[in-house]
């Protein structure tokens, strides 16, 4: 089948690469030019494992191509894809302007019966939006379909080759068909196609977001209160997990949740709620913990220094919001930078895919260095943010030689407590008991 993806970022991309992958021929359309012009030259633009494989192998076989132009990517198309940006507006709403544009844009361009899929996360009577909007310029038939996304970054390309569903929501059962001949291959792998009404496609992405943000957010309050209980939050996450009502994943705490997706959609859609004088009282207090969590270690490191962290180094490991991405946005990392450089403290970073991004934003503020142990060069203590899988069996040997004091605050209770025990740290994590904590730091 010809299909065309309007907006080639990270759901783009991916989305584009896999159906290039399952046979089809894709053209994917921006309006950023310099990826554009990156992307025709056979560099991919985004770092997802197992991406670039698939990217380059579809070039190769002229299923996958690039272009800016609307007119000329949606040529012949059967399905057009929107992967646009859905970014939060001034008072928490999804700003819908890009997807409503390419909808005014592409109404006249339409040349024969066209299948419009929303797969940008967006509000319950977006479909209906969009439909009105290309329906005033459209001179031939056309359904618009929701099929929310639901891939992870970091595991992207898995996620959308093998989905543990697919949703998808129209009434129209000429798109019905369609969609189902797309993700047929999908299916094969044993996963099933939700078919559904629009408006209910729109919110089962919100409520699938906001409920694992939830789930998240109730660890961090449980793991708060083991602090001051005096329990372990990892036999209790294991305790609990093992329950298969509740469910062994997303159970991990840490400091806080964030990306591109949980804080922009669990805002959007405590807004929707608003707007119709629903009073969704457990999103506020998710976002309320949220807020509250990412900086949680800051008043631990504050304490341990003497109340004064003027002069201080930090060799802050990881800055992605999550492993196995170079995606920065709403990174923990970026709240504790700021309250870390407000306190005086020089910062020593290192992500193995993030730095380029927080280079951009935070720029010369704090320096980056290519690996853990250059970061922890003379640095007072190690503050890690994110999890990525080189920092869970350090050389301690080394890292000792290096650091001017042996203490770690883990955001994402990366080792075991015995093993710092062991190796003689003071370390803070969340939820579990602190190890190795002189005297005089718990007298105050
Ligand atoms: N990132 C994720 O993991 C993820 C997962 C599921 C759903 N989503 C949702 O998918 C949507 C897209 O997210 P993303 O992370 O891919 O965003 P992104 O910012 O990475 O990519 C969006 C792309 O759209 C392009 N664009 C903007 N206006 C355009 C126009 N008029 N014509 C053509 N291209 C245009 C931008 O240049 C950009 O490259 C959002 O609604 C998001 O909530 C994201
Ligand atoms: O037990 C956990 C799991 C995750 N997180 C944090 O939660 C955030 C989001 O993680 P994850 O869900 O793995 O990453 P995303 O790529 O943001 O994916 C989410 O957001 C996407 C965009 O909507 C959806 O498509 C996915 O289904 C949904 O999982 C990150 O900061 C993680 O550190 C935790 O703190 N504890």
């Amino acid at each position: 089948m010809k299909i065309a993806v309007v907006g080639t970022g990270y759901v783009g991309l991916v989305t584009g690469t896999c159906f290039a992958e399952t046979g089809n021929t894709v053209t994917c359309i921006d309006i950023d030019q310099e990826k554009v012009k990156k992307l025709k030259n056979g560099k991919i633009t985004i770092y997802e494992p197992g991406l670039e494989q698939l990217f380059e192998r579809n070039i190769k076989q002229d299923r996958l191509f690039f272009t800016t132009s609307l007119a000329e990517g949606i040529q012949d198309a059967k399905v057009i894809f929107l992967a646009l940006p859905t970014p939060p507006g001034e008072d928490g709403s999804a700003d819908l302007k890009y997807i409503l544009k390419v909808a005014d844009d592409l109404g006249p361009l339409l040349s024969e019966y066209t299948v419009i899929v929303d797969k940008s996360t967006v509000p319950v009577g977006t479909a209906d939006k969009v439909r009105e909007r290309i329906s005033k310029g459209a001179k031939v038939d056309f359904d618009v379909v929701s099929n929310p996304e639901f891939l992870r970054e970091g595991v992207a390309v898995e996620d959308f080759m093998k989905p543990e569903r697919v949703v998808i929501g129209t009434t129209s059962t000429r798109a019905h068909k369609i969609m189902e001949t797309l993700y047929a291959p999908f299916v094969r792998q044993g996963n099933p196609l939700v078919f559904m009404d629009e408006r209910s496609a729109e919110l089962t992405k919100y409520a699938a977001n906001s409920f694992l943000a939830t789930k998240i957010t109730f660890m961090n309050e449980i793991a708060n209160l083991c602090e001051l209980l005096g329990a372990d939050v990892d036999a209790v996450r294991k305790g609990m997990g093992t329950d298969s009502r509740i469910g062994k994943r997303f159970l991990f705490p840490g400091i806080g949740y964030g990306g591109s997706c949980f804080p922009k959609d669990v805002q959007a859609l405590a807004k929707s709620a608003k707007d119709t004088a629903y009073d969704f009282k457990i999103l506020k207090a998710v976002m309320d913990v949220n807020t509250y969590q990412k900086t949680k270690l800051i008043p631990k490191i504050k304490e341990f220094f003497g109340g004064n962290l003027k002069g201080k180094t930090i060799a802050m490991w990881g800055l992605a919001f999550k492993p196995h991405t170079d995606d920065i946005r709403e990174a923990p990392s970026l709240y504790n930078i700021e309250a870390l450089l407000q306190e005086g403290v020089n910062i020593r970073a290192h992500d193995p895919e993030g730095m380029e991004n927080v280079r951009r934003i935070v720029g010369d503020k704090i320096q980056y260095f290519n690996n853990p142990y250059e970061a922890a060069e003379g640095a007072d203590a190690v503050f890690i943010a994110t999890e990525w899988p080189e920092f869970r069996t350090p050389d301690f040997e080394k890292l000792n030689s290096i650091l001017k004091s042996k203490v770690i605050f883990d955001g994402r209770n990366v080792y075991e407590l015995d093993v710092m025990k062991e190796q003689g740290y003071t370390y803070f994590s969340i939820g579990r008991e602190a190890v190795n904590v002189p005297k005089e730091v718990i007298h105050g």
